[in-house]
């Protein structure tokens, strides 16, 4: 089954005279429950890319469906319910809110969701059972980081959109943190998506999405997944 499927996504920013291409015609599926990885140098549109699946922007043309929907042809109000609902985001900085605990920053998403897990067994998935008392400058970025995927995983997404998740991490807190990704993939078929600059992590991928230029230059299959402690950083 698909999660997504696009056709000919294509975006444009215009900003005074400039235009930018930023996508150029890009074609493809994502199956649901898979772990992809995308890749590419920088401004090739992997950004751009994620934030138009995950509903943060819209692209300046072509059709990109969800499953039977299609988000293309929904209006504001629609999308924004379809990212709630579907769309879980971490970003390389973990965006708490530095006044609560782990376990209120949690709970500021379980609050608002249809179908929550509770804030403390979104933090057991985590392996931070022990710190939801914790303030975030209290915690190690990685366990901030840790904090943030339970927060994502917390309403049961569909779909974990991940931006650069390892960027500010050591590389033994980066594993520890694709472990938590990879386990919510595992344990709740969560589809989960991963820019990133270190081609390492792409080893624990099914499949691999190659951008150059604002397109997909090559799709490669992963005849085998590795763990995130065997990835060579
Ligand atoms: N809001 C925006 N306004 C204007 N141009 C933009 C905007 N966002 C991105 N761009 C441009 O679109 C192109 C693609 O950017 P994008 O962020 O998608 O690339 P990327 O592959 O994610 O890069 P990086 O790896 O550096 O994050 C770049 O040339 C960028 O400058």
């Amino acid at each position: 089954m698909a999660a997504f499927s696009g056709r000919d996504l294509r975006k444009i920013y215009i900003t005074g005279e400039t235009e930018v291409h930023a996508l150029r015609g890009v074609d493809f599926a994502i199956h649901q429950g898979e772990v992809l990885v995308l890749l590419g140098p920088s401004g090739s549109g992997k950004s751009t890319f994620l934030n138009i699946i995950g509903g943060l922007d819209r692209p300046t043309s072509g059709q990109l469906y969800y499953d039977e929907i299609e988000l293309t042809a929904l209006d504001e109000r629609s999308l924004t319910r379809f990212r709630r609902a579907q769309i879980g985001f971490i970003f390389q900085f973990y965006n708490l809110i530095p006044s609560l605990t782990a376990e209120e920053n949690v709970r500021l998403v379980t609050d608002i969701s249809d179908n929550p897990m509770s804030a403390a067994e979104a933090l057991e998935l985590v392996g931070l059972a022990d710190r939801r008392s914790h303030f975030p400058a209290q915690l190690s970025g990685g366990e901030q980081q840790r904090v943030a995927v339970a927060r994502a995983i917390a309403k049961q997404p569909g779909v974990l959109l991940c931006d650069e998740p390892t960027g500010a991490l050591d590389s033994a807190t980066g594993v520890k943190v694709l472990e938590t990704l990879e386990s919510a993939n595992a344990k709740l078929d969560t589809t989960l998506i991963i820019i990133t600059h270190n081609a390492g992590i792409a080893a624990m991928a099914d499949r691999v999405f190659h951008f150059l230029d604002g397109q997909i230059a090559r799709i490669e299959t992963n005849s085998q997944r590795i763990s995130p402690a065997e990835i060579s950083w």
